[in-house]
């Protein structure tokens, strides 16, 4: 069994040759797009493992030559280039599989048995024109690369993705790029905040409703199911959606149709779905919040996104595309020194990327030169460490908190206004609850608010009574 390796680092290809010799491989290694044409040509091998950056071209441009005349050898490509951009463009050729440079090099040597001993029938699918410059997902640690490469395996099907991570690490974005480079591109891209939408209208903005279907519905209203045929809906903060529109959306999904409210035609849907929650879904699940089944609906393909404190070598790169964005906007263009770029790194950025880039925007506003080094940047840090702990510790820092959450808000669609009620709310809740044992109507006369708004209330925050034990 022979695998043609093309690699120009010659200390690398030693290390790959070894580890499939060890395989029981027989390794035929060249350096050049050139030397490994005239090798293809005169010889069939098992499976191609391949460098994209070689001296004299791109190893992943000239692979459709490869494919017409080997149409079912797996092709596995080995990049540095660590872009999504590269990851499309290798899941574009059917590559069998992609391994951003630094990989493991046993499972490179795991993958290589795999793609030899797989059926060429699952790899049979026509070449694309790849090519997807300019998408702005930032991102070469090894955590986003492991994300690139869940997005690249859903490109060509359309199958339903759960995206998962904490606020503001790029969850719509993913969506979005999920959208852009998969074979729906062509269709709408409908977002939805499903938290956002009160119960009773949930049913009516996402499966539309028919004229007279209820007081107040002048016109038939198109829901963003139907906005999305042909498209990619995008179901956000599935986490806090009341549990009554978890059935209804359920049952949409179990059926593969819906029926506009007040209307008797099913329609079927034609949409991808790609949903995403910053909450922990399974303790809501055995809280009784979340439906199991739904979850498991949802959840065909997780894609996790890493906290942006679990890639400190990714702030960088994204502290530098949020400069140019920046300038693009007409702010000053600004460049960091080498130690406050380490001074960023170092950060917690609880708020993920969401919190960096707003803080680059009011860095580039404010900085007093335009080079900015480590002492420059504290002073806008410590405001900002402020916030945190003005939202941590009430009144002396409420100030503070709020600074930090219109500093972090998105200049067009921000939801400062939840995000501070829930920030507020939250401990307040737990704080009487824990007071009451967990007596809900105790607790609701202490607060001065009504029985039935406080259940809601917890249940949207996701806040559990029970959890406060009996009362005292
Ligand atoms: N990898 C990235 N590269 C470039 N920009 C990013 C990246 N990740 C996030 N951003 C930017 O950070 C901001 C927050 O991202 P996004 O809205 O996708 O986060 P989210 O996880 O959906 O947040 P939430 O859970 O609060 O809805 C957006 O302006 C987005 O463009």
């Amino acid at each position: 069994m022979s695998i043609l390796l093309v690699e120009d680092d010659a200390s690398i290809a030693i290390v790959i040759t070894a580890a499939l010799e060890a395989e029981g491989f027989g390794v035929t290694c060249c350096d050049s797009v050139a030397e490994r044409d005239r090798l293809l040509a005169g010889h069939a091998y098992e499976a191609l493992v391949t460098d994209v950056m070689l001296t004299d071209g791109d190893g992943i441009e000239s692979l459709p030559a490869v494919r017409a005349l080997h149409p079912d050898m797996p092709v596995i490509i080995l990049s540095a280039q660590n872009t999504l951009d590269t990851a499309v463009r290798a899941s574009d050729t059917g590559a069998f599989e992609y391994f951003p440079k630094p990989f493991d090099i046993d499972e490179l040597a795991r993958t290589v048995r795999q793609a030899v001993g797989s059926s060429a029938a699952g790899r049979a699918e026509g070449l694309d024109d790849g090519g997807n410059d300019g998408l702005p997902l930032v991102g070469r640690s090894a955590p986003m690369q492991a994300v690139f490469r869940m997005i690249t395996r859903v490109l060509r099907n359309d199958l339903t993705v759960l995206i998962l991570g904490e606020s503001g690490t790029g969850k719509e974005l993913v969506a979005e790029a999920i959208h852009q480079l998969g074979q729906r591109r062509t269709g709408p891209f409908v977002a939805v905040n499903t938290a956002a939408i009160p119960a009773e209208l949930i049913e009516s903005e996402l499966f539309g409703h028919e004229k007279g279907a209820f007081t107040g519905a002048v016109a038939r209203h198109i829901g963003k199911f139907e906005q999305a045929a042909g498209g990619t809906l995008f179901l956000d903060e599935i986490g806090d959606m009341p549990m009554q529109a978890q059935t209804r959306l359920l049952r949409a999904l179990q059926s593969g149709s819906i029926r506009r409210v007040g209307g008797r035609e099913e329609i079927a849907i034609d949409t991808r779905i790609v949903a995403a929650t910053n909450k922990d879904l399974e303790p809501l699940i055995a809280a009784g919040l979340f439906r199991e089944d739904l979850y498991y609906r949802l959840n065909v393909v997780p894609i996790h996104m890493p906290a942006l404190r679990d890639r400190p070598d990714d702030i960088d790169a994204l502290a530098q595309h949020f400069l140019k964005a920046a300038a693009a906007e007409g702010l000053p263009r600004r460049q960091l020194t080498r130690d406050a770029s380490d001074l960023l790194a170092r950060q917690p950025w609880r708020g993920n990327v969401r919190e960096l880039k707003n803080f680059i925007f009011r860095l580039a506003l404010l900085a007093r030169e335009d080079v900015v080094d480590a002492a420059a940047l504290q002073p806008l840090l410590i405001s900002t460490q402020r916030g945190e702990e003005g939202e941590r510790d009430a009144e002396p820092g409420l100030d503070a908190a709020v600074a930090r959450w219109l500093a972090r808000a998105e200049p067009e669609a921000g939801s400062v206004y939840d995000e501070a009620l829930a920030a507020f709310e939250r401990p307040l809740f737990a704080e009487v609850l824990r007071k009451t044992g967990g007596n809900q109507l105790r607790a609701a006369q202490i607060l001065g608010i009504n029985r039935n708004t406080l259940r809601k209330r917890l249940s949207d925050l996701a806040l559990d009574p029970e959890g406060f034990g009996r009362p005292g």
